[in-house]
């Protein structure tokens, strides 16, 4: 699949899921290249049907900037007493759609928003879907301070460990920390490596969501729209 058909099917995926976003409801908005589509099409339902939105909170500086650009509020997670619906993208998805996501960096607050929500709908395309998960490597943000440590011993561990770079630099993430992407491919015991990962100090957050998502909508290349449900 080249790279239009793709960006073709998730904005695809996309528009449906902007369809199920009620009026005067609370909205988390996830990151990525699927989800700037979902925010264009938040925009549009904006301006033809004036969708307005008690509280919008977003996952990243990247979609809060677009949402804000499109002329909707975002308030911080912590400024609302609840989310009724997040909307967020995924790296991988299988098939107890438990996904992988921090493939733009945005995991931790992807999975506190997520966490905090009533509801989570992934949009995918079909490209996204795999029968086990890995085919993409894990995010882990580790905290400066023991990211050495922590490196080494994923290695030991034979989690195949890299350092995200952005450019010749290490990525940084939103709250400062570095991000060690693990290759391991496939993830045999996708919930033994997410206990261990949640046990590690220094580790903040890791890019395994499981159960978390409740629908996951996928656009197909022969044209079809599927929605699977937890
Ligand atoms: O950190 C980024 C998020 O987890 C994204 O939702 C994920 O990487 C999918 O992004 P995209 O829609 O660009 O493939």
């Amino acid at each position: 699949m080249d790279k239009q058909q793709q960006d073709q099917l998730k904005r695809e995926a996309a528009t449906k899921a902007a369809m199920l976003v009620e009026n005067n409801s609370v909205l988390g908005v996830g990151t990525g290249s699927t989800v700037a589509f979902f925010i264009d099409a938040l925009g549009q339902r904006k301006a033809k049907e004036g969708l307005t939105l008690k509280h919008i909170v977003t996952t990243s500086n990247r979609s809060k900037k677009q949402l804000e650009g499109l002329g909707f509020k975002v308030d911080e997670l912590a400024d609302v007493d609840h989310v009724d619906l997040t909307i967020d993208g995924a790296d991988r998805v299988d098939e107890a759609l438990d996904g992988i996501k921090g493939g733009g960096g945005a995991l931790t607050l992807e999975k506190n928003v997520a966490i905090n929500s009533k509801k989570n709908i992934w949009i995918v395309d079909e490209s996204k879907m795999v029968a086990h998960l890995g085919d993409f490597p894990l995010p882990v943000e580790v905290l400066p301070i023991s990211c050495e440590q922590n490196f080494r011993k994923f290695a030991q561990e034979g989690l195949k460990p890299q350092w995200r770079m952005n450019g010749t630099e290490r990525y940084v993430t939103h709250y400062g920390n570095y991000i060690i992407d693990l290759a391991v491919d496939p993830i045999p015991a996708p919930h033994g490596l997410a206990a261990y990962l949640d046990q590690t100090v220094g580790v903040v957050e890791h890019g395994l969501f499981l159960n978390v998502c409740d629908q996951v909508i996928i656009a197909h290349s022969d044209g079809t729209i599927e929605t699977q449900e937890r």
